[in-house]
């Protein structure tokens, strides 16, 4: 370790501390992780979820671990470094993030997970700390939890942050799935709206109390496999009716709106996943939509009459009503049209067509190559005080481009931008309910 000085302290979590770190010969700035735990041997090391699951990922999106180092039974990760995580951006923010911002933030950490899932992990403890950003490029960290899909419930109970816990894990079902990441996903998403946690419970009732406002009271068949759904059933001795998302979140989207609602979903099954997520609308006002072939002279016509474009689009089922269909592409759309302009647009878009996609990312994966930087290629090194390390290196592969969207908007509901946040006061706040 003697080859990185270490520079401030990040973090303090409950496995280890976090410093920020200077590579003494290649002057890379590193984060590295000092386990609180004694390590005595390479395989105990080489056995910890972090380890595991971070030596099988590498993606854009997910945090790269570079080294491993043990030196007198103590273990260092050795992390590229970030700036920030989002929950410092989102505390010194002072204005609200624009839907663009959001959606880019929300796009990087879902292209993370699916890659994560797809590698049969699921993170288990995702939250705006986990998120680190820099330059606005986000990763996902903090592997601590990470389980692999494969492994065999029942789970053990583990503490992940209360606020972007899933149902089924307060309830204390002991067959949860990686649907209990899309479930925080979709919290995240509605914090980067209002800046502030959608369900801040206070303590375990408390969370599952402030859930049942929003959401509703739930079926009572969703959790089969749940020891604990008196929880429920003292919290909802009567019907809790689900509060209009829009007025918990009135600065956020229609498409924002039924994604966060889909996310949020107190049925996991019903929960999408990431890459059915990347595909709904929400993220997909970047399109560049064609104007209908029709006589420009009509076009031009119309505009001086001061008509709106009559948008005959049928990218998304938005309904009967043609002002849902205005809404749901008002980005697709330049706003202010000129005449001329719009006689030059409808002769270029006979011969163009086409279809752009610009909050998709061409990200390039990636894959590992372990390299042990030890002459002991199994891995396992006896000597006590000596110190060595496990180092990463990557391959490129050919870039990704997402699919073609399939999502419907079922429930379009008006956009309400002044409307205060929905108070919600529990009875469940006192701390004997811990
Ligand atoms: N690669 C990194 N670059 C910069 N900061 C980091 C990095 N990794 C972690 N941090 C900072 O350190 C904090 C703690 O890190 P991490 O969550 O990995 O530790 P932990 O002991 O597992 O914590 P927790 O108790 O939250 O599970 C993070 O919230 C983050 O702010």
């Amino acid at each position: 370790m003697e080859r990185y000085k270490i520079l401030e302290e990040l973090g303090d979590g409950t496995c280890g501390s976090v410093f920020k770190a200077i590579h003494m010969e290649t002057y890379e700035i590193v984060a590295v992780k000092k386990m609180k735990r004694k390590f005595y041997f390479w395989e105990e090391c080489m056995n910890l979820r972090e380890v595991k699951a971070l030596r099988k990922m590498n993606h854009p999106n997910i945090i790269k671990l570079k080294e491993v180092v043990r030196e007198n039974n103590e273990l260092f990760f050795i992390f590229e470094y970030m700036e920030y995580n989002l929950y410092q951006i989102m505390r010194e923010r002072e204005r609200p993030f624009t839907e663009e911002e959001i959606r880019s933030f929300m796009s990087q950490v879902l292209q993370g997970l699916a890659h994560m899932h797809k590698n049969g992990y699921f993170h288990r403890d995702l939250k705006p700390e986990n998120l680190l950003v820099t330059n606005d490029v986000l990763k996902i960290a903090d592997f601590g939890l990470a389980r692999e899909v494969s492994s065999l419930p029942p789970y053990t109970e583990y503490v992940s942050t209360r606020w972007y816990r899933a149902p089924e894990v307060l309830l204390q079902s002991s067959t949860y799935t990686p649907a209990i990441d899309m479930w925080a996903v979709g919290t995240i998403l509605a914090e980067l709206f209002t800046l502030s946690p959608i369900f801040p419970g206070e303590s375990e009732i408390d969370q599952l109390y402030k859930i049942c406002c929003v959401l509703g009271t739930p079926d009572w068949t969703t959790f089969p496999g749940a020891t604990n759904v008196s929880r429920l059933m003292n919290i909802c001795y009567s019907e809790i009716l689900p509060a209009n998302l829009s007025d918990v979140i009135p600065n956020a989207s229609l498409e924002a709106i039924d994604l966060i609602m889909r996310l949020c979903s107190w049925d996991p099954l019903k929960r999408p996943t990431a890459d059915q997520s990347l595909q709904h609308p929400f993220f997909h006002v970047g399109m560049w939509v064609p104007y209908p072939i029709r006589d420009p002279l009509e076009l031009k016509l119309n505009n001086i009459a001061g008509a709106k474009p009559n948008l005959e689009l049928n990218l998304w089922d938005f309904g009967a009503e043609p002002d849902d269909c205005f809404l749901g592409l008002t980005l697709a759309v330049k706003p202010s049209i000129s005449n001329l302009e719009a006689v030059h647009d409808v002769s270029q878009g006979m011969e163009e067509n086409i279809l752009l996609c610009s909050d998709f990312k061409n990200h390039q994966e990636q894959s590992v190559l372990w390299s042990f930087i030890s002459p002991d290629q199994n891995g396992i090194h006896p000597p006590v005080e000596s110190s060595l390390s496990l180092s990463f290196s990557s391959i490129q592969h050919p870039s990704v481009v997402p699919q073609s969207s399939g999502f419907p908007i079922t429930s379009l509901q008006p956009n309400i931008l002044d409307c205060p946040l929905l108070a919600m006061s529990s009875p469940f706040q006192q701390s004997h309910y811990h």
